[in-house]
């Protein structure tokens, strides 16, 4: 809640019509409608992750290689009827011939079938290291990413420790104990590559946790379990796949080392094992060296292009292609939920000697608001002004029940239509959010996941809060772009939030916070990050709603011209306390704290405006020499 403390708008209540918003872009050229469009909505280009792997030359190319190798390894059987273990020693090193196709090795052997059994093991085994990589890294990486806390150090500190272990020793050791079975060593190799799933998610997931949207999301009623399956998989998903896609060449690679020195169970023909006695028979036969060779050299290959042709192809996800701008509607929003059974304090939103304490980092505790008294009714707009670190963020956190991590409500009470919110459990206080009391944040962009749609962002809460089906879902979605006077809100719908401009993306999150009905609407300085214009109309939008469905709203600001225009009484807060509280036009002009009158000091709307800037003529002779 910070930035720009001197931008004043005033005199807003006679919005100028609609100014040019810029429009969700749009690219040129026809693209013709998919099927399924419904009708009156802008064709759009609709590939899935298959159809640009397929446009992706390395991508398509190492893809079918490696489906080819899979199906030629699967399908040994119909592909060659030679024994991989029946040896015939009058025909050792035999060239290539009728039913021999790349010979016999130095035991007889053909050597096609025991490189298509063979196969079978190397990449079983190395799929077999992947998939206990992957159960025992990702959810392991998952919790303590999201979650944090003794799991996380405790998980952290074992990671470290099998990380620290040297992988071949392990190995080695294994295959004492265990026995020579390929199998078991795979086994074995999964778990010490494990960490670095575990790692790889971690460090993802504890960075998206911190994100805005990932906040919003969680303000908006998601449970934990949906917030990772929809927000945070999302994310891990491109680097999880390109972990596996090397994790899964070094199987194979280590596979084949261990195998080549005659570690592995030399029992079955492996692509190692083939190597080891090619290498053997060198000065023999060294075109022995090339068939499993080149096997390993294909598939770790393949691997590695098709895991940077899905990065490319997952980063890319698509474009949303428009029409023409349609005429803007403004729809009524859906009824207002019934008014409150009046509280005991008569008040949407009643704070009692509220305060609230941060744990810091040597153990001791901070007070940061130190036990304020504070009541919105419905249909009322309250500003919550002061300097910046006066403990505006914290009290709205508080109501919010977002409080970051350290930080708790150590006395007082908070209630939300009647309800206590302080030591309510978290199932009960997230049912509260977004549908009883919703947040709109300061900077729209970053409160929106730039992997999805607009209107997928809107349809998700009003599935699991709402629990409408998803076509009920897209009509309301629909019904709330217009009613926050979006125009064109098909385009918008459909479109991805690096699509839409600054105020359409705060439009959008008004939508979002109005979903399920809330009576409560917590404003974080809500047209900071706006131009002034686009600032106007998000608080006559505002206005609109408080007028129509009798919101009440906390606008949390530190722009005085904000509150001006738009609030009916202002609270200050000053060094975690609240020092006055009034109608605004008694505080605005009548101010009797003297941080108020420094607040009111700060605003620079009556100094005259400084002149352009011009160079001195001795600068403009420099610029022009140099
Ligand atoms: N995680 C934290 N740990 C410790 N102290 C914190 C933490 N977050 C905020 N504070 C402290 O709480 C006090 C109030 O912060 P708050 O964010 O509520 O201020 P604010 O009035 O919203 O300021 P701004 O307008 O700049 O956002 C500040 O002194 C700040 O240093």
């Amino acid at each position: 809640m910070s930035e720009n403390p001197h931008t004043v708008v005033r005199g807003t209540d006679t919005v100028p019509a609609r100014p040019t918003e810029t429009p969700v872009t749009a690219v040129p050229g026809p693209v013709p409608p998919t099927a399924g469009d419904p009708p009156g909505v802008p064709p759009r280009a609709r590939t899935g992750i298959t159809g640009r792997l397929a446009r992706h030359p390395l991508g398509a190319g190492s893809a079918v290689l490696l489906l080819l190798i899979v199906l030629a390894v699967l399908l040994a059987p119909l592909l060659t009827s030679a024994d991989p273990s029946a040896s015939s020693l009058s025909g050792a090193f035999a060239h290539p011939g009728a039913g021999h196709p790349l010979g016999l090795d130095s035991a007889g052997r053909d050597i096609l079938a025991r490189l298509l059994y063979g196969g079978r093991e190397t990449l079983g085994g190395a799929a077999l290291s992947l998939v206990i990589a992957l159960v025992l890294g990702v959810p392991a990486g998952l919790y303590a990413g999201y979650r944090g806390g003794l799991f996380d150090a405790v998980a952290g500190w074992f990671v470290n420790l099998v990380m620290a272990l040297p992988a071949m020793v392990v190995l080695l050791a294994g295959r004492a104990i265990l026995g020579p079975r390929v199998w078991v060593l795979m086994v074995v190799l999964g778990v010490l590559v494990a960490p670095s799933f575990f790692r790889l998610v971690r460090g993802i997931v504890a960075d998206v946790r911190g994100e805005l949207y990932v906040d919003a999301a969680r303000v908006s009623g998601l449970s934990d379990r949906r917030i990772v399956a929809r927000h945070v998989l999302v994310v891990v998903r491109a680097p999880l796949i390109i972990q596996l896609a090397l994790v899964a060449g070094l199987a194979i690679g280590l596979q084949a080392g261990l195998e080549f020195l005659g570690i592995g169970s030399g029992s079955s023909p492996t692509w190692g094992a083939m190597l080891d006695e090619a290498f053997k028979n060198i000065q023999r036969a060294p075109v022995l060296m090339l068939w499993p060779g080149l096997a390993l050299g294909l598939t770790s290959g393949a691997l590695v292009l098709l895991a940077a042709a899905l990065r490319d192809v997952l980063e890319d996800r698509g474009t949303t292609r428009g029409g023409r701008t349609t005429k803007r509607a403004t729809a009524p929003l859906p009824e207002p939920a019934p008014p409150a059974a009046p509280t005991e304090r008569g008040a949407l939103l009643s704070l009692r000697d509220l305060a609230v304490s941060y744990t810091l980092p040597d153990g001791t505790t901070k007070e940061v608001v130190h036990g304020i008294d504070l009541d919105l009714a419905p249909g009322e707009i309250l500003g919550l002004v002061g300097e910046s670190g006066s403990g505006k963020t914290q009290t709205a956190f508080s109501v919010l029940g977002i409080l970051p991590d350290g930080g708790t409500v150590t006395r007082g009470s908070v209630t939300v239509a009647g309800t206590e919110i302080v030591g309510l459990p978290e199932k009960r206080h997230r049912a509260l959010r977004g549908s009883v009391v919703a947040y709109v944040p300061q900077e729209p962009m970053s409160n929106l996941d730039p992997a999805f749609t607009i209107g997928s962002q809107l349809v998700e809460p009003l599935r699991t809060v709402l629990g409408l089906r998803r076509a009920e879902a897209r009509t309301r979605a629909l019904d709330l772009l217009r009613a926050v006077e979006i125009p064109d809100p098909e385009r918008a719908f459909r479109a991805y939030p690096h699509e839409i401009s600054g105020g359409m993306a705060q439009r959008v999150l008004i939508a979002g916070a109005m979903s399920c009905d809330p009576r409560l609407l917590i404003a974080d300085e809500p047209t900071t990050a706006l131009d002034v214009r686009v600032q106007a109309e998000i608080l006559a939008l505002l206005r609109r709603l408080r007028e129509e469905r009798g919101l009440g709203i906390l606008l949390v600001t530190h722009n005085l011209g904000v509150v001006a225009d738009l609030c009916d009484r202002v609270a200050v807060m000053s060094g975690g306390r609240l020092v006055e509280t009034g109608t605004a036009e008694q505080v605005l002009h009548a101010p009797r704290d003297p941080s108020t009158r420094a607040l009111l000091d700060a605003v620079l709307d009556d100094v005259p405006a400084r002149a352009p800037w011009q160079p001195t003529p001795a600068a403009a002779t420099k610029d022009a020499t140099a």
